[in-house]
């Protein structure tokens, strides 16, 4: 079994890393060669890169490649995979890809950080389908080589899919099994015996499955982690060192992840690895830098005021992923929104998973163009947790784990005092803004801030994806204008100043700016009285009302009626997850059309002030940019700071209705 050798000969035992105290740093190569590949890639990433082996083991550096793969094809890859790729139309290899897959290929344990939207997934998808490829090719034994664990069911589903699109020509050859779906035992057990040769699953369902026998990780050749500093963060550690106990000596082990945490050198102890350290780290020139990052400090009631006005008037267009602090406020916004006939769909932990799964799809396909995702857990991100919050941590970890039947009851479930914790983090808002491959977004909108810099990251990363081109905007509240609007405050907007220094900080070590958006008070105070109307007719019974329709709709939809809607799928078009919800608020049939008379002479370029436009992610005869198959992706649009480029926003015309 040649892969089995090959492993066997670069397992060999490497002491527990301490790569806090010592880290043997060596600089990959060269620079010259890679970097004149990584400007010839097609504008994914200019970057350099560093390989660093941990260094308590003998330094294990990954060569520098004397002369990088440009191509896929030259990455050494079976050629079904190649064509598949083809078929995507990836025409050549990122960074994270071009580094990462050779060391895979070579049977290396890999840590690779690589930034959010770099093309991770296929980094390590794709030399996992080769190696096993290369292996059946003279030894067709039935057995289970590569196990792919990850924090959240929607990843799973994300990353089940990427399997299937890359093993489109060799679909023969390779039998995969997801084990995320609410399904019996009994299904998963059926599942397992046709002896899937990758399984993809969260840890909590992989270990359940192993531990009933119904999967086998005896001839276990690769383990991969995705989002791997958040497995242990959603409580996963049990599951883990269960899991580990069960791997037989010479697996490989891949680990991926967009940020460096103490997770992971946790994880590496779990797993008893020293791995290759694979830190690709951008060096974006400003004619690179495809995402603009800006901030508005404002008032409380401010941001519902600007964020009616941003979509009312289209300051903004494409589509938008809008990150709220809780659930309420996502139906809050939602409501409001329908106010004024702007339509947008809600994504929160509450909904069944094939709601969650659905929603992001059709958002993919661009059926919707605003998704308002709640951020339920945020406000101790990142930060160990007390003994005292260890209960609150509890419900977080049941909420997100995949075991259960949905997150519905999550913060009135009760704590599970079973599994020890040490480091729990409340991160619910994960399951939505890590890892999920958001399609051409353009904008961001972070309409309460998170309470970290890196949740900022990670949430600002499903914007300007592969070389797209997107917008992050984030609605600040100053100290002195905190709690003065009751209805709207909320109560981790007290630190948004601090988190926001952090954040700008952060940033700037990457070369990126974090610019501050000015808009107009005086034009903007002519819509005023339009938004007060609309925030009083949304009261928090119409909020619950909302909430309870929304959750009873999709539970419906989603397990008794799924078959029969997949036979009538007429009937389903009115139950689409962007529908009103319903009467919940009281309906203002004047507020759904914006009157001449508010519109100020000069069209919005008057309301959002100076050369600052937003990026018309719309050509001019309204049709998306990027949406069209096989379409090239986002340019800058109209955008620039301080440019000549035509500002959008000049060109606005009230849509009458
Ligand atoms: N070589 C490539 N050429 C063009 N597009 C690519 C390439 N590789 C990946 N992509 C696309 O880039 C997007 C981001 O890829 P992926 O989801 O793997 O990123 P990621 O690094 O895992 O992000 P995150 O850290 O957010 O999980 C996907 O839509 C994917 O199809």
């Amino acid at each position: 079994m040649t892969m089995k050798r090959k492993l066997d000969q670069n397992d060999e035992p490497k002491p527990e890393s301490d790569t806090s105290k010592s880290k043997s740093k060596s600089k990959s190569k060269p620079a010259t060669a890679e970097a004149v590949a990584a400007t010839e890639v097609a504008a994914l990433e200019p970057a350099s890169a560093t390989t660093t082996a941990t260094a308590t083991a003998p330094a294990k550096t990954a060569p520098a490649p004397t002369k990088p793969a440009a191509t896929f094809a030259e990455l050494g890859l079976d050629p079904r995979l190649v064509q598949a790729v083809a078929k995507q139309n990836f025409e050549k290899p990122t960074l994270v890809q071009r580094r990462a897959i050779p060391l895979t290929l070579d049977g290396q344990d890999v840590l690779c950080k690589a930034k959010t939207g770099s093309g991770k997934t296929a980094a390590y998808v794709l030399p996992l389908l080769s190696a096993i490829l290369k292996r059946k090719s003279t030894d067709s034994t039935p057995f289970t080589a590569g196990l792919i664990l990850v924090p959240t069911r929607e990843l799973a589903d994300q990353v089940f899919k990427a399997i299937e699109m890359f093993s489109v020509f060799c679909a023969k050859d390779i039998h995969i099994a997801k084990l995320t779906e609410n399904v019996s035992d009994a299904v998963q057990r059926s599942l397992l015996s046709n002896v899937p040769d990758i399984v993809v699953a969260t840890p909590a369902r992989a270990w359940h499955s192993v531990n009933s026998e119904a999967l086998s990780l005896s001839k276990l050749q690769h383990l991969v982690l995705d989002e791997a500093d958040l497995v242990l963060s959603y409580g996963y550690n049990e599951d883990m060192e269960n899991i580990s106990r069960s791997l037989p000596k010479g697996v490989q082990t891949i680990m991926m992840s967009a940020t460096l945490s103490a997770e992971l050198d946790a994880l590496k102890g779990i797993l008893c690895r020293n791995p290759t350290l694979l830190d690709l780290k951008e060096d974006l020139g400003p004619e690179d830098e495809k995402l603009t990052q800006f901030y508005v400090k404002c008032g409380e009631d401010d941001k519902w005021l600007i964020s009616y006005l941003i979509f009312k008037l289209q300051l903004i267009k494409g589509s938008c992923l809008i990150f709220v602090a809780d659930i309420d406020r996502a139906y809050r916004l939602k409501l409001f929104f329908e106010q004024f006939a702007i339509r947008s769909c809600i994504l929160n932990s509450e909904l069944p998973i094939n709601t969650r799964i659905k929603v992001v799809e059709e958002f993919n396909r661009g059926l919707y163009d605003i998704i308002i995702a709640s951020d339920e857990k945020s406000e101790v991100f990142n930060e160990k947790i007390g003994d005292k919050e260890e209960a609150e941590a509890s419900k977080t970890r049941k909420g997100s784990k995949d075991d259960e039947e949905t997150a519905a009851t999550e913060t009135d479930a009760p704590p599970q005092p079973k599994k020890k914790r040490k480091t729990i983090k409340r991160d619910e808002e994960y399951g939505v803004s890590r890892g999920i491959d958001f399609k051409n977004v353009a904008a961001v909108i972070n309409f309460d801030l998170p309470t970290s810099s890196s949740s900022y990251v990670h949430r600002i990363g499903r914007t300007a994806r592969a070389g797209r081109a997107g917008i992050a905007l984030s609605f600040v509240i100053p100290k002195e204008l905190f709690g003065k609007h009751k209805p709207t405050s909320l109560k981790s907007a007290e630190n948004d100043e601090k988190v926001l220094a952090k954040i700008i900080r952060q940033q700037a070590k990457v070369d990126r700016k974090v610019e501050p958006y000015n808009l107009s008070q005086k034009q903007m105070e002519a819509f005023r009285y339009r938004m007060n109307d609309a925030l009083r007719a949304v009261t928090k019974v119409a909020i619950r009302e909302a909430r309870t329709k929304e959750l009873r709709q999709e539970l419906l939809k989603s397990e008794t009626l799924k078959r029969y809607f997949e036979e009538n799928p007429a009937e389903l078009s009115h139950l689409r997850h962007d529908g009103e919800l319903g009467r919940a608020a009281r309906q203002q049939a004047h507020l759904k059309h914006v009157p001449e008379y508010l519109l100020p002479k000069e069209g919005k370029s008057a309301i959002a002030a100076g050369s600052v436009g937003f990026v018309p992610f719309k050509t001019d005869n309204g049709r998306k940019k990027g949406h069209k198959k096989g379409g090239k992706p986002h340019g800058r649009g109209g955008f620039k700071v301080n440019g000549k480029k035509r500002d959008p926003l000049k060109t606005f015309r009230a849509r009458k209705k």
